[in-house]
């Protein structure tokens, strides 16, 4: 089926997180990690094609970007969405502004929105500055981010360095007014030659409008959450057919692992969670990991029973990893762990394993690319934002879930494992 909407997200969880949204309406949607090698087929009617870009070079995320956008072209697409993080994880480079004014050009179109919002995870804008829940941006734990600190909760003055045009704002009270009174003041700010228009929302109904105003724009860019409304706008503008099939859940043994990088709190309340529910479980210790490599865990593994969903995870309190860095330095430090971990998901799937919770997003990137997984089909949330994904992995069907960092209640892991069996 031809694609109705292109998606590209700068990371994999995020991408993950936009194609579950899309996924609530019941439409199939499929996710490419990274841009295919070969031509569009088999597509779906929304496509997302996961990039790992966010902190790249400038120069790189473009190219990448623009690559990602081709195929998107070729597979039918006519408009386009651009994901980032709801947090609006960025430097003063970029890449947000970057990338989006790059697409811009190349689908020849003067304005476009920024709506990072995403009410369900406490994300909302009023007057052009976001929310982490009731805390400012940049009084929320993302100002101490390691790679993309967020400093000013401003997202006009945020944007403002990493465009070359004009920046604007289309503030609550019009956003209040609906669909209409939107439109015409994106009219107005065009006029005024305003090439990047941030958006308030604080609700969900707040993203339908603005889904409603602009879902025709050749280029929307986003948290996930503005995207959610557009399958059914899609489907009542005809755009889309209503019988469009969903996807197929493969059945799969209950063989499973759950794999934790991420160091945030709610990951680290998710890890405690889990253990005191009896799971068996083995902590990395990456200065370990460096001196002796992964055997010992890939030993402790190798011994479990996985119909009991054993957990390895490196998540640590941040005086630990702190202290992990000062010795190894902060990216040796994770990618002896992320190696580990990536090759704990591979042994896994060879002992049985089908069922995989991964934690953290750049963990989410190390355990997919040692899996060799190209293509994940979207199932149900398990929480906002995280769905099971399915795909081929060895000659195998599996079941996949990366979870940002930060998303999900405290009991996640046994809820994601039990949502398998009762979708
Ligand atoms: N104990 C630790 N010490 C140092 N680095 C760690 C430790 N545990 C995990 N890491 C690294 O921290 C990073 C966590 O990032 P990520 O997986 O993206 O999680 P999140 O989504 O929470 O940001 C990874 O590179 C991971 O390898
Ligand atoms: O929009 C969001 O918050 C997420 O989809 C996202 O991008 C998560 O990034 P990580 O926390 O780095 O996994």
């Amino acid at each position: 089926m031809a694609t109705v909407l292109g998606c590209i997200a700068d990371d994999f969880t995020g991408a993950t997180d936009l194609a579950g949204l899309l996924a609530r309406s019941g439409v199939r949607v499929s996710l490419r990690i990274g841009v295919p090698d070969t031509p569009p087929s088999d597509t779906a009617p929304f496509e997302v094609i996961a990039l790992k870009s966010r902190t790249a070079p400038v120069a790189e995320a473009v190219a990448e970007t623009g690559r990602a956008l081709d195929w998107l072209r070729a597979a039918g697409a006519q408009r386009f969405f651009w994901k980032y993080c709801s947090t609006f994880d960025s430097t003063a480079e970029g890449n947000i502004g970057p990338v989006a004014e790059a697409l811009m050009a190349a689908l020849g179109t003067d304005q476009t929105i920024y709506c990072p919002a995403f009410p369900e995870n406490g994300r909302s804008i009023y007057m052009g500055n976001l929310f982490v829940g009731e805390q400012p941006l940049a009084e929320s734990p993302m100002k101490d981010h390691p790679l993309t600190p967020m400093r000013d909760s401003n997202l006009m003055r945020l944007l403002e360095p990493q465009v070359t045009r004009p920046v604007g704002l289309a503030n609550h009270l019009t956003v209040a007014q609906g669909a209409g009174a939107l439109a015409a003041r994106l009219d107005a700010l065009a006029r005024d030659g305003v090439a990047h228009v941030v958006v308030d929302a604080v609700a969900d109904a707040d993203l339908h409008v603005i889904a409603e105003a602009c879902r025709d724009l050749p280029l929307m860019t986003g948290g996930s959450a503005v995207a959610m409304p557009l399958p059914g706008l899609y489907l009542r503008d005809g755009l889309l057919a209503a019988d469009a099939p969903g996807v197929t859940v493969p059945a799969l043994a209950d063989k499973a692992v759950v794999l934790s990088g991420s160091c945030s709190a709610m990951t680290r309340a998710q890890v405690a969670t889990y253990m005191a529910t009896g799971a068996p479980a083995h902590q990395l210790d990456p200065l370990h990991l460096a001196d002796h490599g992964p055997e010992a865990a890939l030993a402790w593994l190798g011994a479990q029973d996985l119909t009991r969903a054993p957990l390895i995870y490196a998540s640590a309190e941040p005086a630990q990893v702190k202290a992990a860095q000062d010795t190894l330095g902060t990216a040796r430090a994770g990618e002896v762990v992320e190696a580990a971990l990536a090759a704990c998901a591979t042994a896994a799937r060879d002992a049985g394993a089908r069922r995989f919770v991964v934690a953290g997003g750049e963990t989410s990137g190390a355990v997919t690319q040692a899996l060799a997984v190209d293509r994940l089909d979207i199932g149900a949330e398990i929480a906002p934002g995280v769905p099971w994904t399915f795909c081929q992995s060895g000659g195998h069907p599996i079941a996949l879930t990366l979870k940002s960092g930060n998303f999900g209640a405290e009991d996640f892991f046994a809820t994601a494992l039990a949502k398998l069996d009762t979708p």
